[in-house]
């Protein structure tokens, strides 16, 4: 899919080996434009990656303490860090990488209010708000190609906003009637083992949590811009996968065929969205591993509702792939380089 662009070789770093960390060394260390990858790590600094992970025993990637940072010039540095360690890491490193694509939620609200209000800390600097780019990668703006800071996405947002922007963005979404209901796979609350995630807990278990109240429907909202959204997202008991099912009032009726031309007609040319001929729907198993975006859709008989389902890999579109996508769009590099791997499928 991917074409070389001759010269480029990107010098990289990612810091944190978690799940999000780790994904995003199995996308660069096959990269086609990264030459350099180094990796921080805080808790496992002075280890191999092959310590932390059984998977990447063979592999011969050195973790380096924080401080390292200041001794190696990158063009791109990777931040897969809870929120609050991003913003103190982006204000202590802006400007040194020539971009840092940070996968915490801590530059996606340009309002430092709404930002505290939903993870509950203090937001960044006014001035890092305003200048980061938020890199939903299919909607970026222009300034994405010369952005310092890349705000990467959630992982529900990722598929929400996929679902329902082209309504949006028409006009033909009523405001305050989106219902967005999902479902996500367990590795979406990361490495670090709590109640919540515990096997028993989750094994054969299906349950809804933060609805409501979760900090991706804050984020759907904001950048969604058709008023207030009812999210509610389920933890079922799967490691990888999100699917999305949203359902909208239309402004005016529409059938299923002229969904499918909207979504056709808006998607034309984005290699991550395979958009499914109506009667085909999306599952989480058909994009696991991969940056795909599958998108189903229909409308309701009267023609007044539309039903849209998205389902991504919350590890790759949901995060490390996208975040990947969005260095190959700041970078000028084939959109899909380093991101061809197919799905996993079974
Ligand atoms: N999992 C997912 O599906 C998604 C995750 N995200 C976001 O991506 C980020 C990473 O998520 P994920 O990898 O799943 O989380 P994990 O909990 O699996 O890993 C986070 C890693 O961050 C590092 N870390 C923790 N505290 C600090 C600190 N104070 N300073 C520096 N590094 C620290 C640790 O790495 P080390 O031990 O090496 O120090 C830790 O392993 C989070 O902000 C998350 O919200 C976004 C979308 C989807
Ligand atoms: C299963 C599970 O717990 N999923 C997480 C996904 C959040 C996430 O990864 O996103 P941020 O970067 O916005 O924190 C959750 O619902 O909070």
């Amino acid at each position: 899919m991917s074409e070389e662009v001759e010269g480029v070789g990107l010098r990289v770093g990612v810091v944190g080996t978690g799940y999000g960390g780790t994904e995003l060394v199995r996308l660069l260390t096959s990269h086609p434009h990264v030459d350099e990858l180094h990796l921080y790590s805080e808790s496992q600094a002075g280890k191999g990656l092959g310590e932390v992970y059984a998977a990447w025993r063979d592999a011969d990637l050195p973790l380096l303490p924080l401080e390292a940072l200041e001794e190696t010039e990158l063009d791109v540095l990777f931040l897969a860090t809870p929120h609050g360690a991003s913003r103190e890491l982006v204000t202590r490193w802006i400007g040194r990488p020539q971009v840092i694509v940070d996968l915490s939620g801590d530059f996606r609200f340009r309002d430092g209010a709404v930002y505290e209000r939903f993870y509950r800390m203090p937001a960044a600097p006014r001035s890092l708000l305003e200048e980061a780019v938020y890199g939903l990668a299919e909607f970026a703006p222009p300034e994405l190609s010369r952005a310092r800071l890349v705000a990467n996405p959630g992982c529900f947002p990722t598929a929400a906003l996929l679902a329902l922007l082209p309504l949006a963005k028409a006009g033909l979404l009523r405001p305050g009637s989106a219902i967005v209901d999902a479902k996500t796979g367990v590795s979406g609350a990361g490495r670090s083992p709590s109640l919540a995630t515990h096997f028993s807990e989750v094994n054969e278990n299906v349950r809804p949590y933060n609805v409501f109240v979760h900090r991706h429907g804050a984020e759907i909202e904001v950048y969604l811009g058709a008023g207030p959204v009812s999210f509610v997202p389920h933890l079922v008991p799967m490691t990888r996968g999100i699917l999305v099912t949203a359902y909208g009032e239309l402004v005016e009726p529409m059938t299923t065929e002229d969904l499918f031309e909207l979504y056709r007609h808006t998607y034309a040319g984005r290699p991550f969205v395979r958009l499914l001929r109506p009667g085909t729907y999306p599952e989480t198993k058909a994009v696991q591993g991969s940056n795909f975006v599958d998108i189903g859709l229909i409308a309701t008989a009267d023609g007044r509702k539309a039903v849209v389902m998205a389902a991504i890999d919350n590890l790759v579109k949901g995060a490390a792939g996208q975040a990947v996508q969005n260095m190959n769009l700041r970078f000028g590099l084939p959109e899909t380089a380093g991101l061809v791997g197919r799905p996993l499928y079974p």
